[in-house]
């Protein structure tokens, strides 16, 4: 299955991936970062799976598919030689527990279905026992357990359980997966009838908020559900994708664990969703980013665990082959003790916009706000792993030193237009300071352009944000020539990599190559519009929705070597520039 041939269904605490085939390949339970019980997306069925499907061929592919009107809800339907089928898809919100619904409802006709469940938690790793209990199925293995209610008999073999059965038109059959701590007494029995209709009012009154009404409401709509399906309900937390380790380079090893709340995503996916009108939210947000970085500045991490957790080891889960063979499967992410200085201005900029967007100030907010400004103030001069995390030595990259000057510039416009305390002249000092060393160390005057660290000849795609955050105006040759030498330099087959990837350049201290970064060709496509050329830009941004798969989704990268997406997915850093540039453009 290609990484566009996945759906996502959700329900703001962990996600699923549902292949168009009719089989669950991913879902870790009960939160986005604990371990799978379905996990054959980095193995095989043995590693866990829910496949339920027409039963005339071998797995048949759907022959349509969409989401339910404006909602997380699935629809897959396969025309077979005797009728047609559908199942339908969706996590209600939670109450106690997780659940997941599968509704075989037939169409037309009477079609031959049949299931297959294998249940693996850790991973893929522990088989449960398995035993039937009141009619219903439950798998325990070690803290977690599962019971499973079908409407039609299971009969159990080679660690699977499966059944054949027969629908006709009108006829609906409803299969509920609910995951509890194996300690605890059997889960209440939800209704999933009614929490269809509950979790399709849900969506729909959710959507019906959006402030957008531009001409791609639609893909706007879309990227917005999946970002609120990213979100964490109980803390606000929001993470960068629901999945590990879907590779950036086929059958390598630039594979990363996504499944945390990365302040740079974060902080991005909240301008966007405030953007669109969404203020509750970004309060949510700002409440879990006041928590999880509560205590001393130079104690910040770039990333935290959905409830703030600082600690994210990074491990190598060497029971799984990984997608498509791309090893090692990683879990947990070492990039959590890197310093990379650009998200002190994201942080900044961040509250900065949700004070102009009119959310109740939070007093604590410019405590800490003041504490980040000090740390900048000593560090900014400091090289560091930067925006794309990389592996290599520390740089003085570019983008981070732009942002440095984004924090300091936030909090002048905090004491200048909402009246805060704070030593004003001395940031304003700073600020200029910062924004003459970039001018001075990291411009090539000969090719026109910025570089990506001071004194190195490469491009970053990163320095398409210099007019996005105000650095410089978009007029400001400079500025242009950026934009200019990045689709020159760093523009394959239409698209963008984030900085040059080839054996004799080792940017990131990686081996392999990968595909163009999605967020980056958006980017470009947002700094087109700013310095006039908004036709090319529309060009641009009509290609990259092109990308999307049949129900909206994009992962984090696209490889044109092979035609397909790369990378973790559904990607929030690709849907967030998507709604900043449809906004830009309208
Ligand atoms: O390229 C190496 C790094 O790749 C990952 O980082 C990328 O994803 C992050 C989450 O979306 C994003 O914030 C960052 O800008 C991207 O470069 C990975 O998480 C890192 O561990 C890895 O070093």
């Amino acid at each position: 299955m290609w990484i566009e041939d996945y759906a996502l269904i959700g329900d703001m605490q962990s996600a699923a991936l549902v292949g168009r085939n009719g089989s669950i390949d991913w879902l870790c339970l009960p939160r986005f970062d604990s371990p799978s019980c379905f996990g054959a997306l980095l193995g095989d069925r043995k590693n866990g799976q829910w496949w339920i499907g027409p039963s005339h061929a071998e797995r048949p592919r759907a022959d349509r598919r969409r989401y339910r009107g404006e909602t997380l809800i699935l629809e897959s339907e396969w025309d077979t030689p005797t009728g047609t089928v559908r199942v339908i898809d969706f996590m209600p919100t939670r109450h106690a527990n997780p659940d997941l619904v599968r509704i075989v409802e037939g169409v037309s006709g009477t079609v031959d279905m049949a299931t297959e469940i294998r249940i693996r938690f850790d991973y893929g790793r522990i088989v449960p026992w398995v035993r039937r209990t009141d009619g219903l199925l439950q798998a325990v293995g070690g803290p977690d357990s599962v019971w499973l209610h079908s409407p039609v008999p299971l009969q159990g073999g080679d660690y699977a359980h499966r059944a054949g059965f027969r629908v006709s038109e009108g006829e609906r059959l409803a299969f509920i997966f609910t995951w509890h701590p194996s300690h605890e007494p059997k889960p209440v029995e939800i209704d999933p009838y009614e929490q269809l209709t509950a979790t399709e009012e849900l969506w729909d009154e959710w959507v019906a908020q959006c402030t957008y009404r531009g001409p791609w409401r639609e893909a706007v709509v879309r990227s917005l559900i999946t970002l609120k399906a990213l979100t964490y309900a109980p803390t606000g937390g929001i993470v960068a994708a629901p999945t590990t380790s879907l590779p950036e380079d086929l059958g390598g090893v630039r594979n990363w664990d996504y499944r945390y709340c990365w302040l740079r995503d974060a902080t991005m996916t909240l301008d966007a969703l405030i953007g669109a009108g969404y203020l509750d939210e970004a309060r949510a947000w700002r409440a879990w980013l006041l928590r999880a970085i509560a205590g001393r500045a130079q104690d910040l991490q770039i990333m935290y665990g959905v409830a703030g957790e600082r600690r994210l080891t990074e491990l190598e889960l060497d029971w799984l082959p990984g997608y498509e063979d791309s090893r090692p499967v990683r879990i947990g992410n070492g990039a959590v003790d890197q310093l990379q200085l650009d998200v002190y201005g994201e942080v900044m900029n961040s509250l900065h916009l949700s004070r102009v967007s009119g959310i109740e100030p939070d007093h604590r907010a410019w405590t800490i706000q003041r504490e980040l400004i000090a740390y900048v103030e000593e560090h900014w001069d400091e090289p560091d792993e930067g925006l794309w995390e990389v592996r290599g030595p520390r740089r003085h990259f570019t983008h981070s030193k732009v942002m440095c000057w984004v924090a300091l510039d936030r909090a002048v416009k905090q004491v200048e237009s909402f009246g805060k305390a704070g030593p004003v002249a001395r940031w304003k000092e700073a600020r200029d300071r910062i924004h003459a060393e970039i001018c001075d160390k990291a411009f090539d005057p000969v090719r026109g352009t910025f570089t990506q660290s001071y004194g190195s000849r490469e491009l970053d795609a990163a320095l398409l944000l210099i007019p996005i955050v105000g650095f410089l105006p978009p007029e400001d040759p400079r500025v242009i020539g950026t934009v200019e030498a990045v689709q020159r330099e760093l523009m394959v087959d239409g698209f963008v990599l984030r900085y040059p990837v080839c054996a004799d350049n080792d940017v990131d201290g990686l081996p392999g190559g990968e595909g163009a970064f999605l967020a980056c060709s958006f980017w470009l496509a947002e700094a087109l519009a700013m310095i006039g050329r908004k036709d090319e830009a529309v060009e641009l941004f009509e290609r990259l929705l092109s990308l999307r798969n049949d129900v909206g989704l994009l992962a984090e990268e696209y490889d044109p070597r092979y035609g397909r997406m790369v990378g973790n997915f559904p990607q929030a850093f690709s849907h967030v520039p998507l709604i900043h540039v449809a906004r830009a453009l309208s």
